[in-house]
């Protein structure tokens, strides 16, 4: 039995700064992983087939499109039952369903023997989503390109935070479309980095006022973080705030109906895969 944490990300800058022929988007962004994590639990199984199990519903689940692709394409000669439990929320612009991509590809890697690099493991990510590849460095780093330049950054923070949760979820695709209605010039990377020099954090994101204009319940929300909290930031395509804050109680009180706050960590962390 294996067992392995799919671990979440925040996106402490997110820039966009340019547009591919394919309707992709080249981002600047600084990614973070925070202590909230899925748990992939695997077994091995006779017959060639993946079989999962979880605690969320999830619709066309990205490890399925891994697993067919990988099967189809490596060595791989027995089947797996997965167990997924799924802490991390859906279109929450934490990554979750990449995460789990990731881990699902690092621990088929080990299980299997398939012997792919690091960097040969980014190229097959890609065919699956673009915030893929982070996960394979963890940490803090500066992705570029898609998602698929990752450098790692010689650096972590180590920060208390909240999650803000709103029942609403955004989609990926629908918060780049909001982007291509209207583009911003941002240089939030820049801003983190030249604050992050002064020992201060100043997260910035190109899609929070564009995804704040399209919905008043989320603009809400961030009027409560903003009158509550040291920093708040909306990660990546949203609806997930990360915020740091001494007021939890009374965000939590003035949120209501509209969400639900999680206590977590901006810290390292790194794939890892448990045998036992
Ligand atoms: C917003 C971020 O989360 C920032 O970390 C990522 O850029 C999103 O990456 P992701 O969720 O892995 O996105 P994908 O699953 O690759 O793509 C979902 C949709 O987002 C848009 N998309 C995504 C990534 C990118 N660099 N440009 C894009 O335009 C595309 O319309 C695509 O159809
Ligand atoms: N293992 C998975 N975990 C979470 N979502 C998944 C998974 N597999 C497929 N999905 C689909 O991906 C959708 C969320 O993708 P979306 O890009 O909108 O959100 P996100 O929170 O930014 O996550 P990600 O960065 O992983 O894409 C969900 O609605 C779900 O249907």
């Amino acid at each position: 039995m294996f067992e392995i944490n799919a671990f979440a990300k925040v996106n402490l800058s997110l820039d966009i700064i340019g547009k591919y022929p394919d309707g992709y988007h080249e981002i600047r962004s600084v990614f973070h992983s925070i202590e909230l994590f899925d748990l992939l639990r695997l077994e091995l199984v006779k017959e060639k087939r993946l079989v999962i199990d979880s605690n969320a519903e999830i619709k066309d689940n990205i490890i399925h499109k891994v697993w067919d692709y990988m099967s189809l394409n490596f060595d791989i000669k027995s089947g797996l039952y997965l167990y997924l439990g799924k802490n991390i929320p859906l279109k929450g612009g934490l990554g979750g369903g990449s995460s789990d991509a990731a881990a699902f590809l690092y621990a088929i890697n080990l299980i299997f023997s398939l012997g792919l690099s690091r960097e040969e493991l980014v190229a097959i990510s890609m065919n699956f989503g673009s915030d893929i590849a982070y996960f394979f460095y963890g940490g803090m780093c500066l992705v570029e390109g898609r998602g698929e330049r990752v450098f790692k950054l010689d650096d972590y923070l180590n920060e208390e935070i909240i999650l803000v949760i709103p029942n609403k979820g955004i989609s990926t695709s629908f918060a780049y479309d909001l982007f291509d209605k209207n583009p911003q010039v941002s240089n939030y990377t820049k801003q983190f980095f030249d604050a992050k020099k002064k020992d201060i954090i100043r997260p910035g994101n190109v899609f929070e006022d564009l995804v704040l204009s399209s919905d008043v319940e989320l603009k809400k929300i961030k009027e409560i973080l903003n009158e509550e909290c040291e920093w708040n930031l909306m990660s990546g395509s949203g609806s997930v705030f990360f915020a740091k804050t001494n007021k939890p109680k009374q965000i939590e009180k003035k949120l209501s109906e509209m969400g639900r706050i999680v206590n977590s960590r901006i810290k390292p962390f790194e794939l890892r895969l448990i045998e036992f």
